[in-house]
């Protein structure tokens, strides 16, 4: 058994502990590239608020390329990081979440997808990454148009893009958000893990969230259960924001 001794616990105390929880079989999936996609999206939708899409058409390469990138910014030092903060609102951030005192084991870029940002302090290799990022985010950006077409077609709303114009406006506030979870070797020794990113619901129409294949991330289900969601690096899982929630309600 490994004790922490107090100097080392009391640095974490003020970041919340995770709770385990089951893994879930029973994440809708949604192939985009069957005919069947539209009336599975909006059946995930309004069953679960949360499912998982596959041939989502962003390129593995473009995938793992920007992750490579991530991560070498990521093992920069702290000094060479907040070069590109503090995070108000965009840059990079690291325990502090948001503007309500929100605070978790993780470290983070945000970006405005329809904003130059200044990256000529983002890592070693500027141009490299801000090519990459926006390769990366016009593309998911794309598949998030089709996903939102599908889910209009499916709940037959005669105008198609009625959802996606909201993100293809010029003046969209979609954000991108790179986050990274830094291990935290003695509370793993422990058998313990700190929360990364806490308890929220997305103020957004639809988060798009991709991974490594590492586990972690939890959803809270209609029952009052919260489940673990079983990690999948092939995949995009797809959350249901509030602001869809809302225009969803007032479509019936
Ligand atoms: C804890 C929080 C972070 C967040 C604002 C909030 O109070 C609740 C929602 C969070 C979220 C989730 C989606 C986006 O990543 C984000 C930028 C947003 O708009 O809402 C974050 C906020 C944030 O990181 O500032
Ligand atoms: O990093 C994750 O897996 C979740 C992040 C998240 O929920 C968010 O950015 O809104
Ligand atoms: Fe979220």
């Amino acid at each position: 058994m490994v004790l922490l001794s107090k100097a080392t616990t009391e640095q974490y105390s003020y970041i919340k502990n995770c709770m385990p929880t089951k893994f879930s079989s029973t994440i809708p999936i949604v192939d985009l590239s069957k005919p069947d996609a539209k009336t599975l999206i909006v059946k995930a939708c309004e069953e679960f608020g949360f499912f998982k899409v596959i041939n989502h058409g962003v390129s593995m390469e473009a995938i793992s390329e920007l992750e490579y990138e991530a991560f070498k910014f990521f093992s920069m030092s702290l000094n060479e990081k907040e070069k590109v903060g503090p995070p108000n609102p965009f840059g990079y951030g690291s325990k502090k979440i948001g503007h309500n005192g929100d605070v978790g084991w993780i470290e983070y870029l945000l970006l405005n997808t329809n904003q130059e940002h200044n990256f000529s302090v983002y890592g070693k290799n500027p141009e490299k990454f801000r090519c990459l990022l926006n390769s990366y985010m016009s593309s998911v950006r794309k598949m998030a148009c089709e996903i939102l077409e599908l889910m209009a077609e499916g709940l037959k709303i005669q105008q198609k893009d009625v959802f996606s114009k909201l993100l293809m406006d010029k003046q969209s506030d979609s954000i991108f958000r790179v986050n990274h979870y830094p291990a935290c070797p003695e509370m793993t020794l422990n058998d313990q893990n700190l929360i990364g990113f806490g308890e929220h619901t997305d103020p957004q129409i639809i988060s798009l969230l991709r991974s490594n294949n590492t586990s972690g991330l939890q959803i809270y289900l209609r029952d009052g259960n919260w489940i673990s969601v079983p990690p999948d690096d092939k995949s995009f899982f797809i959350n249901v924001g509030d602001s869809l929630q809302v225009q969803h309600k007032a479509c019936y």
